[in-house]
């Protein structure tokens, strides 16, 4: 997860801009996105390659006998394409781009294949056939199951109103007014499907957000910081098995020196203030690609994927300076000063994270004996 991640205000601003596109949610996010869009993909291509083999049945019956073994021809593809995105769709559960992919070609297999039977038709009219018109309907109506983004459902809506457009070209209803009653329908769902999915990914979001991070600051919380810690150290792993290097990584553990007197000396309120005020000058020093949480009460921890433990020091003092002028006010009116003691560590070969984690909070406790407000590295 990047440092977009962190701050309520810029990485998950309200309303539309949260769920036009992805742009805006960090990669935590799109992994809880796509476990969601997983399970529902799963059921969609299910219930699909249920209904393909039904109706076979119903069109034994219905659809003149010359047309029928071309269309059952046409269902076995589609349901080739079904269990494909079944196939694709278990291994993929973590890749939101795979996932993506997968309700993109859940939802066209029924459109080609109801393309494909419109071009088979030849001289016969699409009302020799029963159950086909509504394809494109059932398309939108089931876009509404997934927390897509407004940007994904549209891209997808747009080609099933082209489906249901030359479908009515073939029937000739293009135009007639029963061809713009069924547009009509159409949008209207579409529009309903949309809010649907803007409804998922909104209150998916606010879920994430609740999970996620520290009500107090917005910071990232302890358990979201220990599983990118994770996901960091693993990708370093693979880096270095593929190309037998990989970027430095390089962690500083914050406290703030003597907190409990301020608490105890302006009040509980103001020792808060404190804490949002310290939140908010480690967002401001900080690149989108670095990670700040709140690991406990005054304690912070800040990750730096690329950056060695020489480059950390210049970000450290810029930090712990910061804190030294910032001021807070009191109830009273009155100035409140507070500083940050730094421990600094950067990770080793194959270090295990409670090991590096330990020499981070043995650097802390070193910067706390030789008397606080500084950094210690060493
Ligand atoms: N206001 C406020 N205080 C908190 C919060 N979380 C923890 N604290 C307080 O932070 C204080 C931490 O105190 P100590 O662990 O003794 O550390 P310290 O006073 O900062 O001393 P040193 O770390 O040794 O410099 C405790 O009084 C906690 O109650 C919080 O969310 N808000």
């Amino acid at each position: 997860m990047t440092r977009q991640a962190l701050s309520t205000s810029r990485w998950f601003p309200s309303g539309l801009s949260d769920t036009l596109t992805n742009k805006h949610h960090s990669q935590d996010f799109n992994f809880a996105r796509s476990e969601y869009l997983h399970t529902r993909v799963m059921f969609v291509a299910m219930v699909f390659a249920l209904l393909t083999p039904i109706w076979a049945m119903v069109d034994y019956f219905i659809i003149p006998g010359a047309l029928y073994s071309n269309v059952l021809l046409a269902r076995a593809l589609m349901m080739g394409a079904l269990t494909l995105v079944m196939l694709i769709t278990r291994r993929s559960r973590i890749s939101l781009d795979k996932v993506r992919h997968s309700v993109a070609l859940l939802m066209l297999s029924p459109a080609l294949f109801y393309l494909a039977v419109l071009l088979m038709l030849g001289d016969y009219q699409s009302h020799d056939l029963a159950g086909y018109s509504f394809i494109p309907f059932l398309l939108v109506a089931f876009l509404s199951v997934f927390p897509l983004t407004l940007l994904e459902s549209f891209g997808i809506g747009m080609i099933i109103l082209l489906l249901e457009l030359i479908s009515q070209y073939k029937g000739g209803l293009l135009l007639t007014p029963l061809g713009w009653q069924d547009l009509w329908l159409l949008c209207t769902l579409m529009a309903i499907s949309l809010w649907a999915n803007h409804s998922q990914v909104s209150t998916l979001m606010r879920l994430y957000r609740q999970a996620s991070l520290d009500p107090l600051t917005g910071l990232l919380n302890r358990g979201v910081l220990l599983e990118s810690l994770d996901q960091l150290i693993a990708k370093r792993k693979e880096d270095r098995e593929d190309s037998g290097k990989a970027a430095p990584l390089t962690l500083l553990m914050l406290d703030l020196d003597r907190f409990k007197r301020i608490n105890d000396t302006h009040g509980h309120s103001i020792g808060d203030q404190v804490l949002k005020s310290f939140a908010s000058i480690l967002r401001g020093e900080l690149r989108e690609s670095d990670i700040i949480a709140r690991y406990g009460g005054e304690e912070f921890i800040i990750v730096l994927p690329g950056t060695p433990k020489s480059d950390a020091m210049g970000l450290a003092e810029r930090i712990r300076h910061h804190c030294e002028k910032t001021r807070v006010y009191n109830h009273q009116g009155e100035t409140v000063s507070f500083t940050t003691s730094i421990g600094i560590a950067e990770l080793r070969g194959d270090e295990a994270i409670d090991a590096m984690l330990l020499r981070l909070d043995n650097r802390l406790y070193e910067a706390k004996a030789r008397g606080r407000n500084c950094i210690v590295a060493t």
